[in-house]
């Protein structure tokens, strides 16, 4: 994967950044001084673009080289005239190194200093700079209780490096500071663009701090951000359906017909060429009702789906399949069939059941697990997957091979390479059925010729990139097949 080419950002772990720092101060020569003034400074030039009004701060300092940077933006801000006041958690007399010059700076520059325990008025924009990539472990009770403060003040919030409680390189964060932004320095961390970490982390903005690229060299990136875009080659004039594939939709057991049926016009609106719904008799009239485009055919067993299984370029499965006999019968005929295959909800707990399709390994499937999903198929629980996403996204590669997409704020897609990592949607789209179109969206890419890889991750980010674009109306109430027609526009 290319290194921090416009579409990919390279992500590491807090070791790798620390190495980095290291790089820096011993063999280019940048002190640690002067990086974290340039730290504070970002912060501060970011709080001033995004809050220009803003008169007064609160800094909450710890006692680390994080804490450090926190005395330097204070010290800044009162050099520009606006009130600052630094809330310690760890005495200024007990400082060392940088953060006891930086603190001496702040000191010179007016700052008034309190114990973060007497601080009961927080005020203006609050800084956070009292954990970053030293933290490990349980936040101690201090600083759970200051976490506590900033998350319920109802102020602004700018995190520095990272947000404090985040283990920078999973993203698991069981108390944490919720930021509007996080200035990150010197190299993104994965775990502010994944899980609780890149909820925590608000808008996140990279500052080198005029360190050379060189520093990052032979550090192995933990992931990378897929930076958005969907990349399909232009039709020519005398282009026809057959140039963009076949994809066969199977699912939707008795109750379910609505899944299949989001999957395969989903498809049909990511410009496949043409989409086959195999799903139960019942079903086959709504779907002619609602998008006659799509060819159902009604499947009673796995003998009547066989036939259907030569002719598509991409078999989506899973979408309303139930785990019932019939469903089962689906996936023990369509895993074994030539096409590649997306592989999604039911049809992932009937693997996990692993009375089908036992042991297979297929290098061209995709799957596509929701936490829950992804726990039953490794036999953990679904907090442990929390716990640490690109380790369970790996995890599962390993075990089934092909392409894993693991959903979920900031969805995870791993790969026999590495991972990436689509950070694009919201909070509109809990809701039944977005699963549903994220898998024909995916299929729909494959039968235009992206790989398996291509089509997760160019896949990931249209499905949330149209959630985006349609929550302008409002998160609430949205539902899946209101982002049909911007899944169309956005593909364009
Ligand atoms: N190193 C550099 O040149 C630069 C660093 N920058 C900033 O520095 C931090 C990393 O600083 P470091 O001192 O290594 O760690 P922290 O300040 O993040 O925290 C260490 C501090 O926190 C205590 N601690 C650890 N775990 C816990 C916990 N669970 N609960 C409470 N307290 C905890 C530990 O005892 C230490 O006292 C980096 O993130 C940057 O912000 C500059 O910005 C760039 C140059
Ligand atoms: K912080």
């Amino acid at each position: 994967m290319q290194q921090d080419s416009p579409y990919f950002l390279s992500l590491y772990s807090a070791a790798a950044v620390r190495a980095m720092d290291s790089n820096a101060i011993d063999n280019i020569g940048i002190s640690g001084s002067l990086l974290m003034k340039r730290a504070g400074r970002a912060v501060f030039e970011q709080l001033q673009v995004r809050w220009p009004d803003c008169k007064e701060i609160t800094v909450y300092c710890g006692g680390g080289n994080n804490g450090g940077d926190g005395y330097v933006v204070a010290a800044i801000a009162a050099q520009r005239g606006l009130r600052a006041r630094v809330a310690w958690l760890v005495a200024p007399d007990e400082l060392k190194g940088d953060a006891r010059a930086a603190m001496e700076f702040a000191r010179q520059e007016g700052v008034e200093f309190l114990p973060r325990t007497q601080l009961d008025d927080p005020a203006g924009v609050l800084v956070d700079a009292m954990l970053g990539t030293g933290f490990s472990g349980e936040l101690r009770a201090e600083f759970a209780a200051s976490v506590q403060q900033v998350n319920s003040s109802g102020l602004p919030v700018i995190a520095a490096d990272i947000p404090s409680g985040v283990e920078a390189d999973t993203g698991h964060a069981p108390l944490a500071v919720r930021a509007d932004c996080t200035v990150t320095f010197i190299g993104r961390k994965a775990g502010l663009y994944t899980g609780a970490g890149g909820a925590c982390a608000g808008e996140i903005v990279f500052d080198d701090l005029g360190v050379p690229a060189e520093v990052r060299e032979g550090l192995e990136p933990l992931a990378h951000q897929y930076g958005g875009g969907v990349h399909l080659a232009p039709r020519p004039a005398d282009a026809h359906k057959n140039l963009y594939g076949t994809v066969l939709v199977v699912g939707g057991d008795s109750g379910y017909g609505g899944a299949a049926m989001i999957a395969a016009e989903a498809s049909a609106r990511t410009g496949a060429g043409l989409v086959r719904l195999a799903t139960r008799p019942e079903h086959v009239n709504a779907t002619l009702a609602r998008v006659p485009e799509v060819m159902a055919s009604g499947v009673v067993s796995g003998q009547e789906l066989e036939p259907l299984l030569e002719a598509p370029s991409v078999i989506a499965l899973g979408p309303g399949l139930g785990q019932r006999p019939w469903g089962e019968q689906m996936l023990a005929r369509a895993g074994r069939a030539q096409a590649p295959l997306v592989v999604d909800a039911d049809a992932l707990n009937i693997l996990a059941g692993g009375r089908v399709l036992a042991g297979v390994r297929r290098d061209d499937w995709v799957l596509t697990p929701h936490p829950g999903e992804a726990a039953r198929l490794l036999g953990c629980s679904s907090a442990e997957i929390g716990r640490d996403r690109l380790g369970a996204a790996k995890a599962l590669q390993e075990k089934f091979s092909g392409v894993v997409l693991l959903k979920g704020y900031g969805t995870v897609i791993a790969h026999k390479r590495g991972c990436e990592i689509v950070r694009a949607g919201n909070p509109g789209m809990a809701s039944g059925g977005m699963g549903d179109l994220l898998t024909g969206i995916i299929a729909g890419l494959m039968a235009q010729g992206l790989s398996p890889l291509e089509a997760a991750y160019q896949g990931a980010w249209v499905h949330g990139e149209a959630a985006d674009r349609v929550a302008a109306q409002g998160m609430r109430g949205m539902l899946a097949t209101d982002l049909l027609p911007v899944v169309r526009e956005i593909i364009g």
